[in-house]
């Protein structure tokens, strides 16, 4: 099966309006590319990046959502609030989510059904920490972890699953190759199991420290069908080398 890959850029809380000409900058630098873009703003900027964005190959996401469409959640947005606002993602439980907001796997699949609701494509993340990994608990921590966060209903078109191993994330290391190919390999194993032929079409991203100069060789991997890439994609130059490499 041939999945297109995603370059996905998660800007986290960073970017101001005057940020919004990197999307002008990124739209330039790949005027055709062969994978599919996307930028996940802070919530501030979803609707003016949407509107700069329109027409163009990049499509825009939410970091998160509430599991519920409205009501008296002070400081919250819903998945609806966020598809009004131009986005066609959401990334659920990243593990800065799961580690500063106590999020579950059970809060993020019920989060994941209420992006599906709102007609988002949920980007589910799982990953395990260094200490998990040092005790050779990393494929079965990311095995529960997509057990508990996935609704059953998950197909290749709701859904993309984001291997981010946490102590990767932000320091300059990742995986060695071939712990990267395992772990998509299990996955895509675990999916399979539970979704059956649709696992086949799911992408599967990697992220943590993906730069312009490891993306190519990252993305070459079996079972990696793209990444989450956060500091890399603030800059208009260095997300388009990761695009390159995707594409
Ligand atoms: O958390 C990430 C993307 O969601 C990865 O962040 P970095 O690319 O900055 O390591």
């Amino acid at each position: 099966m041939s999945r297109r890959k995603l370059a996905a850029g998660n800007w986290k809380m960073n970017g101001l309006a005057a940020q919004l000409a990197e999307i002008d900058a990124l739209v330039n630098a790949c005027p055709a590319p062969g994978c599919d873009v996307l930028i996940c703003p802070p919530a501030t900027l979803i609707a003016p990046m949407a509107q700069r964005a329109a027409g163009s190959v990049v499509a825009v996401g939410g970091q998160d959502c509430h599991a519920r469409d409205s009501g008296a959640h002070t400081g919250d947005v819903s998945a609806a609030m966020l598809r009004d606002a131009g986005a066609s993602y959401v990334i659920l439980g990243h593990s800065e989510r799961r580690a500063d907001h106590g999020e579950s796997d059970a809060d993020v699949r019920a989060k994941t059904e209420a992006a599906w609701a709102a007609g988002l494509v949920a980007i589910v993340c799982v990953g395990e920490t260094e200490a998990q990994r040092d005790a050779g608990e990393a494929l079965s921590v990311v095995g529960a972890q997509l057990a508990g966060s996935l609704p059953d209903g998950a197909t290749a078109a709701n859904t993309v699953v984001a291997y981010e191993p946490v102590w990767a994330i932000g320091t300059g290391r990742t995986p060695s190759n071939d712990d990267i190919a395992e772990m998509h390999s299990h996955m895509r194993a675990r999916l399979a199991e539970r979704f059956g032929a649709e696992a086949d079409g799911m992408r599967l991203l990697y992220g943590g420290s993906v730069k312009p100069g490891n993306a190519r060789e990252i993305f070459g991997l079996a079972d990696v069908d793209g990444g989450l890439v956060g500091g890399a994609s603030l800059k208009a130059a260095d997300f388009a080398g990761i695009v390159e490499a995707a594409g």
